[in-house]
């Protein structure tokens, strides 16, 4: 195994990343080494790259960036003994500490002392990574890298569809993003009878009808409230997903949804949102969900199930594929410019 790696580092407090060489780390108590196989961009690393107040918060540099990822184990350290050499795995991100009041009753994805792998640590966009042996997930042999990378933001987004059952019932997504984008194929995977997707952008409606969503909404030029009416004979949607983290889809959800109906909110406000809480959750009668991270590990053996089933439609949503990482740059500004689903990259040529 070589000694030196190519990885995407974040090296300074400043906008962008650099391609570095550097050492193979060697995996300490507790942890494997993965040689890559495939990693994937989430707006986390966007945000990292950007360098936004969060990320300056945050990040301390130099940090090797990302942390979605599908690996093969070519080490281990001392005391792991879950795992072996040649086993095929990916990462949850969420490291968390086992012994507060909400670890402790189950409740991991909202552990108090949560660090975040590839935020917190050294992460994957590199030939080889460290992965903390407690954090590694088994995948089946047959997942292919490209899609086994994506369990981390499809746990997020089953987390969102599937707070509570989706089958046979209408359902309407905000925000068709690459979270958005995987959460219409679990809701079509899971059965909803009829997704509406509302989403300002050319590209992604167009990648969210690829997907599988029946009817795709613009926001800004259509009435998204008097649409979702028009098809469902005036009730309202009986589940509304917020993926978008725009204030005005938040107020259109909550709107479009029929009274006791079902809200799951995954996005993240920019700033705090002004509610009419008592017309649109009170007097509703509304179930509302805050999303966070995915269950620990109920999520992840939803994922691998669905992604076995072969009912999931990603393809149309891995819009971008670099075998190596010279253009990272140019897949960060596509991201940036809202012209991509899912980014994937194949650190190693072959
Ligand atoms: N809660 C969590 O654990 C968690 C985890 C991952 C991501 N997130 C959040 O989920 C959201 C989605 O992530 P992403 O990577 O897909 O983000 P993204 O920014 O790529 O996608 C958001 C989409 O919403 C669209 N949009 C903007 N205004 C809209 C409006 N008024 N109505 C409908 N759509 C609108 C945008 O055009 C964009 O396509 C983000 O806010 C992200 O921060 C939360
Ligand atoms: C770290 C963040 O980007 C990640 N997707 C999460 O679920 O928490
Ligand atoms: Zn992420
Ligand atoms: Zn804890």
């Amino acid at each position: 195994m070589a000694d030196k790696m190519i990885a995407i580092m974040k090296s300074k407090p400043a906008y962008g990343a650099e391609l570095v060489e550097v050492d193979v780390p060697k995996p300490k108590e507790g942890e494997v080494l993965i040689k890559v196989l495939a990693t994937s961009i989430c707006g986390t690393d966007l945000h990292i790259y950007e360098w936004n107040e969060w990320a300056q918060s945050r990040i301390k540099p130099p940090q090797i960036m990302g942390h979605e990822v599908a690996g093969e184990v070519v080490e281990v350290g001392p005391g792991v003994e879950d795992i072996q050499v040649g086993d095929y795995i990916s990462a949850e991100t969420h490291i968390v500490c086992g012994k507060c009041y909400q670890c402790r009753t189950g409740n991991y994805h909202v552990c108090q002392n949560t660090k975040i792998f590839g935020v917190d640590t050294d992460g994957v966009f590199a030939e080889y990574a460290i992965v903390p042996a407690q954090n590694a997930w088994k995948n089946p042999k047959n997942i292919p890298p490209e899609y086994a990378t994506l369990q981390e933001p499809l746990g997020n987004a089953v987390d969102t569809v599937l707070a509570e059952p989706v089958a046979g019932k209408t359902v309407l997504i905000t925000g068709a993003g690459p979270l958005g984008l995987l959460g219409i194929t679990v809701a079509k995977a899971a059965g909803a009878s009829l997704v509406i997707v509302s989403e300002p952008s050319d590209f992604r409606r167009e990648l969210a009808r690829k997907v599988g969503a029946d009817v795709v909404i613009n926001p800004f030029e259509e009435d998204v409230v008097k649409e979702v009416r028009d098809l469902t004979d005036g009730n309202g949607v009986d589940v509304f997903l917020e993926f978008s983290g725009a204030p005005k889809a938040l107020e259109q959800g909550l709107q479009a949804v029929t009274p006791a109906g079902r809200v799951s909110l995954l996005g993240l406000f920019p700033r705090d949102v002004s509610i009419d809480f008592n017309n649109l959750i009170i007097f509703k009668s509304l179930t509302v969900y805050g999303i966070t991270g995915r269950h620990l590990w109920q999520t992840w053996y939803t994922v691998s199930r669905l992604l076995q089933s072969g009912k999931l439609n990603l393809d149309p949503i891995i819009t971008h594929k670099y075998k190596g990482f010279d253009k990272f740059e140019e897949a960060f500004e596509l991201m940036r410019a809202g012209k991509t689903g899912k980014v994937v990259f194949f650190p190693h040529r072959k």
